[in-house]
Parts: structure tokens; C-alpha cells; sequence
């Protein structure tokens, strides 16, 4: 199994304040990986430093091969536009483009690929997430579901090897949440790497693995890929509450 990223020994300190203490943790290519654990058990803070937003204080992250603790942030800025995805709980669109444009102007910023091949590539991820509709549409005229499905389109205009996720459906009721999770367990499928950080149960259901951290720490692992398929979705959210009620959750 290739590993598309690795940290060792890995570090954070804020201060005086040491909140992640000596993580080891890999994510395989393909994989979708949920961390949980009480609030202010570090999980954002580890996101953070998974995708190059934060720098470590010690031990290192590597991302297919390539150390990027010791980056600087110009490199870094670069390294996230062209290989990470994010999305979080609000959508951080801007306000003065339409859902299309935010959507392509990281491919522009990006220039990996041309401009043409970067509308076709919108055109395409709207249409997957069902929001080619509302392409036009100035970002206030959407829904917050359709929000979100757009913010998962501008995270993958630059065909990201990772996405990561900070409570994704947060803000966002049942229904929403429902279509936004099984947006992100078809773009897993269809091979992108997905490290998401949440409260809920249900959102986890949809993972292979579920890191489980503790005051900074990796307290333990449940691996799920083993069990089901996604089918079986109740089953999973049972044995994730039933995993997390006897570590204390
Ligand atoms: N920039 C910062 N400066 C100082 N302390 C910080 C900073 N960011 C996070 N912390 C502290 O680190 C700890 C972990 O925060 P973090 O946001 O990672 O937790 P979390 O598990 O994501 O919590 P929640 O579930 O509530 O979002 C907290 O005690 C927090 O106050």
C-alpha cells in the first residue's frame, strides 16, 4: 500500500502550550481517514499541520515522499494551491464572483494546466455535484448545501493528491449533510485521499479508519475498511459509538 503521507515524531507547540505530542500516524493512497476525539484534543491542529498550513514545532511531515516541515511559506502557499484540497465548515467563497468563478480561480492561480482544460474541469465537477445550475449564480443566491458542494469543486479544480476536511457539514442540516457525505464517499472511490476531522458519528460511517485522538496524543485506531461496505452505513455509525463509548468519548 503506498503511503501518500507519513508523519513521524511530530510536534506542535503554541507557547508554553505543547498540544500535539509525538504523533505517528500514515495515510495510504486512496484512503479515507476520520480523526476524532474530545474538543480541544488537538484534531484541527494536527489537520493544520497534515496539510502544510501550520508549520511543525518538531518531527517531520511528508507528503509522497517529500519532507515539507523544514518549507518555507512561499513554497508552501505554492505546494497547497497545486496538491491539497480544503474545505471546512463555512465555505470561505468570495463574495463579488459566482459560484463558477470561485470555483476556477484556483486553476487560474495555479497554471498547472490551461484554461481551458481548467473550465472543462468545472464544468465536470458541477455537473458530478448536481450544482451546474447555479453556476451563475452569485455566491449569496445558493443554498448552504449547494455552498458546500461548490466549495468541494473549487477544492478539486487542481486534482488535489489530498483532501482534507475540518467538520465539513458543520453548518449544515440532515438532509444537506447526507448529500454532501455521499459527494465525498464517491470523489474517495473514485481515488482521492480524504483526511476529515468531525464530532459526528454518522460522518465518520463513511470512513476506512478512524484515528482517535487524546489530549494531543493518538490514543488508538479503529479500522473499518474490514467490516462493511458503505452500504451498511447504521451498522458502522454502532460500532464507531460503541468504539468511541469505551475510550470515553
Ligand atoms: N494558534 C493557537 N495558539 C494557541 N493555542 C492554540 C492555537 N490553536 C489551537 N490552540 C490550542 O490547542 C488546543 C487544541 O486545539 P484544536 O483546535 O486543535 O482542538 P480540536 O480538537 O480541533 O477542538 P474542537 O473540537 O473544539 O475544534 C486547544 O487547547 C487550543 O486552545
Amino acid at each position: 500500500m503506498m503511503k501518500v503521507l507519513e508523519v513521524k515524531q511530530l510536534t506542535k507547540q503554541f507557547g508554553e502550550t505543547r498540544v500535539l505530542k509525538n504523533i505517528d500516524l500514515s495515510v495510504n493512497k486512496g484512503e479515507f481517514v476520520v480523526i476524532m476525539g474530545q474538543s480541544g484534543s488537538g484534531k484541527s491542529t494536527l489537520l493544520h499541520l497534515l496539510s502544510g498550513m501550520d508549520q511543525t514545532t518538531s518531527g517531520s511531515v511528508i507528503v509522497s515522499g517529500e519532507d515539507i516541515s523544514q518549507a518555507d511559506e512561499s513554497y508552501m502557499s505554492q505546494f497547497r494551491l497545486n496538491r491539497m484540497g480544503f474545505i471546512f465548515q463555512q465555505s470561505y467563497l468570495l463574495k463579488n464572483l459566482t459560484i463558477r468563478d470561485n470555483i476556477i480561480l484556483p486553476g487560474f492561480k495555479s497554471a498547472k494546466v490551461s484554461r481551458e482544460e481548467v473550465n472543462q474541469r468545472a464544468d465536470a465537477i458541477m455537473a458530478k455535484v448536481g450544482i451546474e445550475n447555479v453556476a451563475a449564480n452569485d455566491i449569496k443566491k445558493v443554498s448552504g448545501g449547494q455552498l458546500q458542494r461548490a466549495a468541494i469543486c473549487r477544492a478539486l479544480i487542481n486534482e488535489p493528491e489530498i483532501l482534507f476536511a475540518d467538520e465539513p457539514t458543520g453548518a449544515l442540516n440532515s438532509r444537506a449533510t447526507q448529500e454532501i457525505l455521499d459527494i465525498l464517499t464517491n470523489i474517495n472511490k473514485e481515488g482521492t485521499t480524504i483526511v476529515l476531522v468531525t464530532h459526528d458519528t454518522k460522518v465518520a460511517s463513511r470512513a476506512d479508519r478512524i484515528v482517535y485522538v487524546v489530549d494531543g496524543r493518538v490514543n488508538d485506531q479503529l479500522e473499518l475498511s474490514a467490516y462493511e461496505t458503505n452500504q451498511d452505513l447504521i451498522k458502522r455509525d454502532k460500532i464507531i459509538s460503541s468504539w468511541l463509548e469505551e475510550r470515553g468519548f
